[in-house]
């Protein structure tokens, strides 16, 4: 089975010129200070310049303001807003109309109740869903954890939103969690960095190859 992939807290050329040529369908940067994957604006406008549209650039925030979102937006000319806090569903329904992007909504997902509220409250709000693992209690990122969840709590389930799953993926565990989860999207950071916040291009690559089945 193939699927799309995302790989997220893209920081250097090395990093998104190794996703682009592995064949990403979307790159992600992080817009959250206290992430070793956070970019500035500047950083940001020069590492999406050369990205072909055909690729999503995707802005990762966690309960940021308006006035963040549209500076990033700008800075990154982006496609698609990943909320990785807890924005409400009017709040994910604000800042699509305020934007007129695509908004992605992660879900912190331990138990089945955890699914079953995001279908009650995002589905069909949110344009993708992103199904994350609850973040370690002494976390200070609600994401980009190297954390999985028990995958077999996606099998069979159907959405309206499209969805991605994550969390602590990795170019030997994502084969196996597609097939679980028959996710159409994947999302990685971690497990393609070879030291907290530093990409690897080889893992990028083998990851890629790996979810899509090549
Ligand atoms: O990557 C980060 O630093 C980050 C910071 C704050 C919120 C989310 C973050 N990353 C997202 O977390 C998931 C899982 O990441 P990992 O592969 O387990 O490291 C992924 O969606 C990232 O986009």
């Amino acid at each position: 089975m193939t699927c799309m992939v995302k790989i997220c807290g893209i920081n250097s050329e090395d990093a998104a010129i190794a996703a682009m040529s592995a064949g990403a369908d979307a790159l992600g940067y992080v817009f959250f200070p206290p992430s070793p994957r956070h970019i500035s604006l500047k950083g940001a406008k020069t590492l999406t310049e050369r990205v072909p549209n055909s690729i999503y650039k995707v802005g990762l925030f966690v309960e940021a303001g308006d006035e963040a979102l549209e500076n990033a937006i700008k800075a990154g000319n982006l496609d698609v807003i990943q909320l990785h806090g807890k924005e409400s569903p009017e709040r994910v329904a604000e800042v699509k109309e305020r934007f007129g992007l695509k908004v992605m909504k992660a879900i912190s997902v331990s138990t089945a109740n955890d699914i079953e509220n995001a279908k009650k409250n995002y589905d069909g709000v949110a344009d993708f869903l992103l199904f994350d693992a609850k973040p370690p209690k002494d976390s200070v990122l609600p994401g980009g954890n190297a954390v999985s969840f028990d995958w077999t709590l996606l099998t069979g389930q159907n959405f309206q939103s499209n969805w991605m799953l994550a969390g602590g993926l990795d170019p030997s565990n994502v084969a196996e969690a597609v097939k679980i989860t028959g996710a159409p999207w994947v999302d990685v950071s971690s497990g393609v960095e070879r030291s907290k916040g530093v990409k690897d291009p080889r893992k990028i690559s083998a990851f890629i190859q790996a979810a899509k089945g090549y």
